[in-house]
């Protein structure tokens, strides 16, 4: 059965009670740990092999399949993930939407940020699950569908509020609001013939399946913003920004709002209507992200996408009829929707070249992600107050306010169950894991009471519905059919209050004597009531001249404070003349930081291709300089092989000429000697043969060796007949040594009388402890055959003595080498082949050597030196 792995263990040695604690008071804090979903698609083939299960709605098993690297070394074992939910192939986009995405549209729209985002490798359905396609809608346009449909009834009119596009937000006055409806119309007239080529595709995608989220602010007015970013090779790219041929998309930088927001700078944010609208502009910028990928040839996946939604809110007035014309009433919330490139491993996909360096940028970028997620868990956990590398990287940089608090951040890990994945499944898989062990900071909305009546808008809708109504059945000559904002408008009515002392009295008949009598008391009751009212004159205008001139202390106040303002407002406006200049500088020096990183990557990198091409070039020497030193050998030893040659070749003439001359003195010899004889009548003693005859031992061949031995430079003979030889190569027969002689299983035969031969001895092909030890051997002889330099066979006996050990075990101590050569007798004369060892004074004449060669089929020669012998057959 196999093995399930418990979770990845943190890389701080802390107990997971501790860490387990730790969490819990990190949640009553007010923290949410990152929720990480994952969702396997169907394998691509069906006939794919598959190395992932899911088990349950919570856990994923990996199983290692067979072509995984490190199958065998590392005996992997089967890994099992627990996340948030599991979503196996047959789970449909909308129940990923409502689990995963629609719990973020809710907290936009109660004006808490929020960030998802989609991970895995290359094919495993990231832009499937963010996008989707015509017949199944992805998490984007079924977000923006949902909050359109949440925020029908409650919408501004268009430019009601404007992008300051330093991530804050403006309201618009009425008169800025109708120039802004003017700017648009203009341009809806030049983009009409555009709009048509995307009503088709944005059509079909506006369609999706209703889901209207509750609990809305009614008391405020909302409108949709969009901004649409690429980070392609660490470059923030504007896609909703006008580009043409002249000027394509420029790279942006990343800023840090007042909020600690962080937000791409100068990004076009566009207001939407509609899903519509906002497909329309998704559409745009995918076109212009194909476009500049086509001119840049790079694709799609090897970029990250962000599309932000924005939703600015803003409370109503009094009168539940327009916004309030305050900056600070202003909330802003946004949710990012994050299609982050595939993690892929270069070595897999083979790229090289500007794939590589792309490939290295999105895994650069990627593994900034992880150290950011690992330095956040380790923080949290062990209070390290590490810094967070988030500026490593564009994409981090852009996450930054989300991890530090200021949202949600929600994950979901795409996975390809096909075997081939397996390797890079598992990285992202531990990624996954890893993640959900962070823990981010629940934000509280800003929610600012300007003391307005709750419910203010939906009274003033009921108010003006009514006042329609009435205006229909009093003035229906005004309002014909419909009730109308202008009908109810030209209404005047005046719901203040009815000021009166007291009912009034009832009809009564005076003239009776119970009238005189009520006559009287009314009248002193009236008397009452003047004198009272006389008092109430006299306490209500002491009050109104009280009031009067409080109000007059606080208008003069007010002038002051006033005057105050407007000095302060002049200060402001200076200071806000610096703080813009400033900020332009440091764009410029922001500007000019990332064109050095960019030249100093350039650098790094050209660096390392030339490091490479400096070690190829030092390969090359090297190889070439071990190439020079081994035709300096050979050519050495040529040069030796031929000095020698000559020299030898020298001494034969040489002798050769001293023979003649021999030859000659004897015959002269023999003439003078004949005509001593003949002058003298008595023979006379023939001299003595020549001496070179004394440097030559011939031998008869045997009758079953045919052949001539004739050995050069060695000790003569004892005995003739008898093969000169060296004592330390002799063939042992009687010394009472045992001779241990190894060899190679098929040795090519020598066939010649030198063939080593011993009396006691044993022959082996594959020695043992026991032909050493248990056969007593004392001599060891280890026979190799080989072919030397010239092709010619050559075989060597190394011998030496076997000496026991005090271990119990032998040794073997190897004193002398001996060599057998042959050599053709047709083909070089022996002499060619001896070494300059070979060459002495005392060599034979030639006509001897070649009578030898003729008269035998082999000729040995034998050489003895101090561990080292030679011996040639030709
Ligand atoms: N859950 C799924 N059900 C059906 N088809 C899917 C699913 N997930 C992905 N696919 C299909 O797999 C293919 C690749 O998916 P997709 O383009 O989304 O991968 P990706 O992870 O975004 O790749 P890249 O990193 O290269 O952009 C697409 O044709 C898509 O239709």
């Amino acid at each position: 059965m196999k093995t399930m792995r418990q979770k990845t263990p943190l890389k701080v040695a802390a107990p997971r009670s501790v860490v387990k604690s730790r969490g819990i008071s990190g949640n009553s804090l007010g923290k949410d740990p990152v929720q990480v979903y994952c969702r396997v698609r169907p394998p691509p083939c069906e006939s794919d092999l598959t190395c992932l299960r899911v088990t349950d709605p919570h856990t994923v098993v990996l199983t290692p399949p067979e072509i995984a690297i490190n199958y065998k070394v590392a005996n992997l074992k089967d890994t099992q993930y627990i996340f948030k939910r599991v979503f196996d192939d047959s789970v449909r986009q909308h129940e990923v939407y409502v689990t995963v995405a629609q719990p973020l549209v809710e907290s936009l729209i109660r004006g808490r940020n929020g960030l998802l985002f989609t991970y895995g490798v290359t094919g495993s359905g990231k832009t499937y699950t963010m996008t989707g396609d015509l017949q199944h809608r992805g998490i984007m346009p079924r977000c923006l569908d949902a909050l359109f449909r949440t925020i029908a009834d409650y919408q501004a009119k268009k430019y009601t509020f404007k992008s300051d596009r330093l991530n804050g937000f403006d309201i618009l006055s009425e008169a800025e609001v109708l120039l802004e409806r003017q700017a648009e119309l203009n341009a809806k007239l030049t983009k009409t013939s555009r709009k048509k080529d995307l009503d088709q595709e944005v059509a079909s995608q506006a369609s999706v399946e209703p889901s209207e989220i509750s609990g809305i602010e009614e008391d405020n007015i909302y409108a949709v913003f969009i901004n649409y970013v690429e980070v392609y090779n660490n470059s923030v790219y504007d896609l909703l920004e006008e580009t043409t041929i002249q000027k394509t998309l420029q790279s942006k930088m990343v800023r840090e709002d007042a909020q600690h927001n962080m937000f791409v700078h100068g990004v076009t944010e566009v207001e939407v209507k509609s899903v519509d609208e906002a497909l329309e502009l998704f559409q745009i910028g995918q076109k212009r992200k194909r476009m500049g990928h086509t001119i840049l040839n790079a694709e799609s996946s090897r970029s990250h996408s962000v599309f932000t939604i924005r939703l600015v809110q803003a409370p109503v007035d009094m009168q539940g009829e327009h916004v309030v014309q305050d900056r600070n009433a202003i909330t802003v919330s946004q949710l990012s929707l994050v299609d982050l490139a595939g993690s892929e491993r270069t070595n897999r996909t083979g790229n090289t070249g500007q794939r590589l360096r792309e490939a290295g940028n999105i895994n650069n970028s990627l593994m900034t992600l992880r150290t950011c997620m690992e330095i956040l868990r380790e923080n949290q956990q062990t209070n390290a107050g590490k810094k967070v590398p988030y500026r490593d990287s564009k994409i981090t940089h852009l996450f930054k306010n989300y991890f530090d608090g200021e949202g949600q951040v929600r994950m979901i890990v795409c996975v390809n169950p096909r075997a081939e994945d397996y390797d890079e499944t598992a990285q992202v898989m531990k990624f996954a894991e890893m993640t959900q062990d962070v823990q981010i900071a629940r934000p509280t909305p800003m929610k600012l009471d300007m003391g307005l009546t709750p419910g203010r808008r939906k009274a003033n809708q009921l108010f003006k519905l009514a006042v329609g109504e009435m205006g229909d059945r009093y003035a229906p000559h005004l309002t014909p059919h419909v009730t109308t904002e202008a009908n109810t408008e030209r209404m005047d009515f005046d719901l203040g209050l009815v000021y009166s002392l007291e009912p009034f009295v009832a009809d009564m008949k005076l003239g009776t004597p119970e009238s005189d009598e009520l006559v009287r008391r009314l009248t002193e009751v009236l008397e009452l009531r003047i004198q009272k009212r006389r008092l109430l004159g006299d306490d209500l205008s002491g009050r109104m001249n009280r009031f009067r001139m409080s109000l007059h202390k606080l208008e003069s106040e007010n002038l002051s404070l006033r005057t105050e303002n407007t000095s302060l407002k002049a200060v402001v406006g200076q200071t806000k003349q610096k703080i813009t200049a400033l900020e332009n500088k440091i764009v410029v020096h922001e500007g000019s930081i990332d064109e050095l990183n960019r030249r100093n990557r350039q650098l790094e990198e050209r660096v390392r291709l030339l490091q490479t091409e400096l070690n190829q070039k030092t390969q090359l020497v090297s190889q070439k300089e071990l190439e020079k030193e081994r035709q300096r050998k050979k050519f050495t030893s040529k040069f030796a092989v031929e000095s020698q040659k000559m020299s030898r070749e020298h001494n034969l003439k040489l002798m050769e000429e001293k023979n003649k001359m021999e030859d000659k003195m004897r015959d002269k010899e023999e003439r003078l000697r004949l005509v001593s004889e003949i002058v003298q009548g008595a023979p006379i003693p023939r001299p003595r043969s020549s001496s070179v005859d004394k440097d030559f031992l011939k031998i008869e061949s045997t009758p079953n060796v045919k052949s001539l031995v004739s050995v050069y430079g060695t000790p003569r003979p004892s005995r003739p007949g008898t093969a000169v030889s060296n004592t330390r190569h002799r063939r042992s027969r009687s010394t009472g040594e045992r001779w241990l002689e190894h060899r190679a299983a098929n040795p090519v035969p020598l066939g010649t009388i030198l063939q080593p031969y011993y009396t006691n001895s044993k022959s082996v092909t594959k020695l043992t402890d026991k032909d050493v030890i248990a056969q007593k051997a004392t001599k060891y002889c280890l026979i190799s055959q080989d072919a030397d330099t010239d092709g010619e066979l050559e075989t060597k006996l190394y011998k030496g003595n076997v000496i026991p050990t005090s271990g119990g075990g032998a040794q073997v101590v190897f004193n002398d080498v001996e060599c057998l050569k042959q050599y053709s007798p047709t083909k070089t004369p022996p002499s060619r082949k001896r070494s300059s060892n070979f060459v002495t004074p005392s060599a034979p004449p030639l006509s001897e050597i070649q009578n030898t060669n003729s008269k035998c089929s082999m000729a040995i020669e034998g050489h003895v030196g101090a561990g080292n012998s030679k011996r040639s057959k030709p």
